[in-house]
């Protein structure tokens, strides 16, 4: 569904991705890994759109390199943003009608009361200005506000960072149930203890570079490695 093959970027002249390779097939979920400023963010920016990128990008068959972040929010591709980002002075409904689409891309056909079922909290706060809501339930929202738009791929960057034990838990249940419903999702996290058991596959950079791949079975097995590059 999504190939990166050779992937380079730059922040103007200065290079930060080198070679990143990593495949996302259809209905798996795949892990990006790495320490803090090793380009997993810089990386979903070029899927994105978001940074100028030549060559290697390719989604549903089509090469997207060179198109504009709308375009490939349209080919469906549904990103959560680091920080958790909605509309703060929207309520939590309106955030999720915002970013409804029409178009029905998958076998999803996500709507507001899926959504509600999903999370109940939003339901319970559905009239509630997003800006009021606790860190976890904005999360949720964000998560919520993606799959409004019936993405084939969802990507999430740091999605349970910084929240509540308990709130993580909730958020890994909802990824866990949005996998039983085969949506194919990126995954970047820290928490390797859960991402072994949810995940299918799995992805280290190390400055720029893959340096590592496998599925959950071979993370367990090459623990060491994967420690001098994830550090945790
Ligand atoms: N807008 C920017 N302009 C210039 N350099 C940037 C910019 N954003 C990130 N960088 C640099 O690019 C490198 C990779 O950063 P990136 O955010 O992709 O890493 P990351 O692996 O996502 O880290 P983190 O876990 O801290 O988010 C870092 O050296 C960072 O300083």
């Amino acid at each position: 569904m999504l190939q990166l093959s050779h992937v380079e970027a730059a922040y103007g002249t200065s290079q930060v991705l080198f070679d990143v390779n990593l495949e996302v097939p259809q209905g798996k979920i795949v892990t990006l890994l790495g320490r803090n400023g090793m380009g997993k963010t810089t990386t979903v920016r070029s899927i994105m759109g978001q940074l100028p990128n030549k060559q290697g990008i390719r989604f549903d068959g089509a090469d997207i390199c060179g198109e504009t972040p709308d375009a490939i929010a349209r080919r469906g591709i549904g990103l959560v943003p680091e920080g958790r980002i909605v509309f703060p002075t929207l309520t939590v409904r309106e955030n999720l009608v915002a970013t409804a689409a029409n178009r029905s891309r998958n076998a999803q056909g996500w709507t507001l009361e899926r959504i509600y079922q999903l999370f109940p909290r939003l339901q319970e706060r559905h009239g509630q200005l997003a800006q009021t809501l606790s860190g976890g339930e904005q999360q949720m929202l964000a998560i919520g506000r993606a799959l409004m738009t019936n993405p084939k791929l969802l990507i999430l960057d740091e999605a349970t960072e910084g929240l509540a034990p308990v709130i993580r838990g909730e958020i890994w249940r909802c990824i866990e149930a949005l996998k039983a419903a085969g949506q194919s999702i990126l995954l970047i996290d820290k928490n390797l203890h859960v991402l072994k058991r949810v995940a299918d596959y799995h992805y280290i950079l190390e400055k720029g570079r893959t340096v590592w791949s496998g599925d959950s079975a071979a993370l367990t097995r090459d623990a060491e490695t994967v420690y001098r590059y994830v550090g945790l």
